[in-house]
């Protein structure tokens, strides 16, 4: 099969070398022309000791639209519109595998999508899945999710393998907004685990974090189990708890006393959480949805408010007098 990915970020090169492996023939598109030289040499860092003929890349849009039907999306969220936006992807199957909320709209990557190419069809691409242990062939599973089942088996058996499993799912609103919420939950961990707080306070984050998911999913119109599964729970585990996701660092940093910009220029690639933490604000306010950690993430790094006094006030939050199962 032939696939194009737009973003030859650490994701889209994973991704490509995967698809490389089980021998698709892979263009990838970034805007960057010393990564697309990278990849077109082999010498990007992912493909040490990794030659595979089938993997290119390329700078130009055009040459992504005459490629394939098959399109996939690893770019960071606020990107994705621009980009699209010069590209024809009404008759063409995209998979978003990027996680994250579009600010000012709070739109899912499957809404921008079809915004913008109302006649494409979408699917989703999420779960716990670190860029470098995929481009090593390293064992994951994820999730793909969409409407078109028959659609969705052909994009599984293709890039399925026994390092990559894949299942399947039809709540695409229950996969992305796990994808999308889980990293500001990871911000709130790192600046916890920064602070020094400690382990107890971490699980009770990830915890009450996953409550908030849950609440801010259902009223979106999630399912609540699917933020159980390996794009919720799953993705919010790895991410919250290892010093490899990004979103955690951002927050470590800052727990360190970093400002946000310094944390932003040390880590010197995409953290989601920091964007979409503005949408969840947003959403939590104009829906009435109750997110005390996001609102808190949102107030330490946005709103640059005391770090100790938000703490201060999400520990002497009033207690919940409802009976819940979390
Ligand atoms: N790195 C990881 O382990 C994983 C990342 N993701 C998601 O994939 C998405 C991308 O993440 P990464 O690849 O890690 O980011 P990255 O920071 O490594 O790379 C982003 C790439 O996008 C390119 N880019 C940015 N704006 C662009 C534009 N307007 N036009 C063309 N290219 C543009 C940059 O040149 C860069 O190569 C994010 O939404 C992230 O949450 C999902 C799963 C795993
Ligand atoms: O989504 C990810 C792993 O599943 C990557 O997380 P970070 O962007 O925080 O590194």
């Amino acid at each position: 099969m032939k696939l194009s990915i737009l973003g030859g970020g650490r994701w889209g090169v994973a991704l490509s070398l995967h698809l490389g492996r089980l021998n698709h023939q892979v263009l990838v598109y970034d805007r960057n022309q010393d990564i697309v030289r990278e990849i077109n040499r082999g010498n990007h860092p992912y493909m040490k000791d990794i030659k595979l003929k089938g993997v290119e890349a390329t700078t130009s849009l055009e040459d992504i639209e005459h490629y394939s039907d098959y399109v996939i999306i690893a770019l960071p969220v606020q990107a994705i519109r621009g980009v699209i936006q010069s590209l024809d992807l009404s008759q063409k199957m995209v998979i978003s595998a990027s996680k994250g909320l579009e600010i000012g709209t709070y739109k899912r990557v499957s809404q921008i999508v079809r915004e913008v190419h109302s006649s494409a069809q979408v699917f989703s691409l999420s779960g716990p899945s670190f860029a470098s242990e995929v481009s090593k062939g390293l064992p994951t599973a994820l999730v793909l999710a969409g409407e078109d089942t028959d659609q969705m088996r052909k994009i599984r058996d293709a890039f399925f393998s026994e390092n990559f499993r894949i299942y399947l799912s039809t709540d695409i609103v229950g996969v992305e907004l796990g994808g999308a919420l889980k990293n500001v939950v990871a911000i709130a961990c790192g600046i916890s685990d920064g602070l020094g707080y400690g382990e107890n306070a971490r699980a009770s984050l990830i915890t009450r974090g996953l409550a908030e998911m849950v609440r801010i999913g259902v009223k979106l119109g999630a399912k609540r189990e699917t933020f159980y599964g390996l794009s919720g729970m799953g993705d919010l585990f790895l991410t919250a708890s290892s010093p490899q996701s990004r979103n955690r660092t951002f927050g470590f940093l800052i727990g360190k006393g970093k400002s946000a910009q310094m944390a932003f220029k040390e880590i010197g690639q995409v953290v989601e959480g920091a964007y979409t933490v503005r949408a969840v604000k947003k959403l939590s306010e104009e829906l009435s949805i109750y997110a005390p950690i996001s609102c808190a993430v949102y107030e330490v790094i946005i709103e640059n408010k005391n770090i100790q006094e938000v703490v201060k006030s999400l520990l002497l939050r009033p207690p919940k007098e409802e009976f819940e199962v979390l």
